[in-house]
């Protein structure tokens, strides 16, 4: 694996406040978000971020009975904004080809509840827009967030969700990107995986709780860089006091060292970070544990990816 050739970028986290149960609300809290983010940087164009990323299930409630009411059809890779009509993409879909394209961004648009029409199943499914509004990757959450931690947390996603089969990279002008989803992070293999297909960082659209947030959101991230040697953020939803379900925020980027690059609180905030090729390719060659492993010793499902 070694040392990665893509170019320094502009990430921008944006953890979305005042979301509620009208998709069409959160639609235009979304569009202004990211103008804002955008604007900001009107003077700035060179540092105007390159890739930005919203939070998981941003368009609906985050709970099992809502996924299928706000569930969407989301078109196929590689098509293109204004080719379809609105019986063969949702609303939200279209709304954020128009945001890559206005703003002239790569966008993942966090992920919202789908619908696929054949199988009637609902997924919580990731999309991400070249700067033309062209869909360019669908990563569906592989792992669904299940657990029963007794009088503090408990989620089956399973009683509506189905998870995804396939994991999920894609190409950008300034290197590949791997995705998952929130609870995807806590399975090693997916990050392991896109880091030695060559990616230079995982983006997860993720949403902890105040249970398991303060418990393992940084540690996980943390943990994901260091092994992998690679850059990690996660993007959650401001916390919502009238909400059913508490989330923890604390959107956060961390670098291949394993530090900290910047953290919100729980309050709506966008942040920004700079991916750096160098220091991840320096931290490979002064570390170089990429190319260290001994798979003689503990041949694994990863070793097929060399
Ligand atoms: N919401 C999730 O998918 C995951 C989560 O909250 C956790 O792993 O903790």
């Amino acid at each position: 694996m070694a040392s990665i050739k893509a170019k320094s970028f502009k990430l921008a986290l944006i953890q979305l406040g005042s979301l509620n149960s009208s998709k069409s609300n959160n639609i235009q809290i979304a569009k202004k978000a990211i103008s804002k983010a955008i604007s900001s940087f009107s003077k700035d164009e060179e540092n105007k971020p390159n890739l930005i990323v919203l939070p998981e299930i941003w368009n609906s409630p985050y709970a099992v009975n809502s996924f299928r009411e706000y569930s969407e059809k989301i078109p196929k890779i590689g098509s293109k904004i204004g080719q379809l009509n609105e019986n063969e993409e949702g609303e939200t879909v279209k709304a954020m080809r128009e945001m890559a394209r206005d703003n002239k961004i790569w966008l993942i648009g966090g992920s919202i509840p789908q619908k696929d029409e054949k199988t009637d199943e609902i997924f919580n499914t990731c999309t991400v827009y070249d700067p033309e509004g062209t869909l360019v990757a669908i990563h569906q959450k592989v792992h669904l967030f299940d657990i029963d931690i007794p009088g503090r947390q408990t989620f089956k996603e399973s009683d509506t969700l189905t998870g995804g089969k396939s994991l999920t990279t894609f190409d950008t002008p300034f290197g590949k990107i791997g995705l998952g989803i929130c609870y995807d992070i806590r399975f090693p293999e997916m990050a392991t995986i896109a880091a030695r297909q060559g990616c230079v960082a995982m983006i997860y659209p993720a949403a902890f709780n105040t249970t398991t947030g303060p418990m393992h959101w940084t540690l996980l991230q943390r943990a994901r860089a260091v092994d992998n040697q690679i850059y990690v953020a996660m993007c959650s939803p401001a916390r919502h006091p009238e909400a059913s379900y508490q989330a923890y925020g604390h959107s956060s980027v961390v670098n291949p060292l394993g530090d900290i690059l910047v953290e919100a609180s729980h309050e709506p905030t966008t942040i920004y970070a700079d991916i750096d090729v160098d220091l991840l390719n320096t931290t490979r060659r002064n570390l170089p544990v990429t190319i260290q492993r001994r798979f003689d010793v503990y041949p694994d499902v990863a070793e097929k990816f060399l």
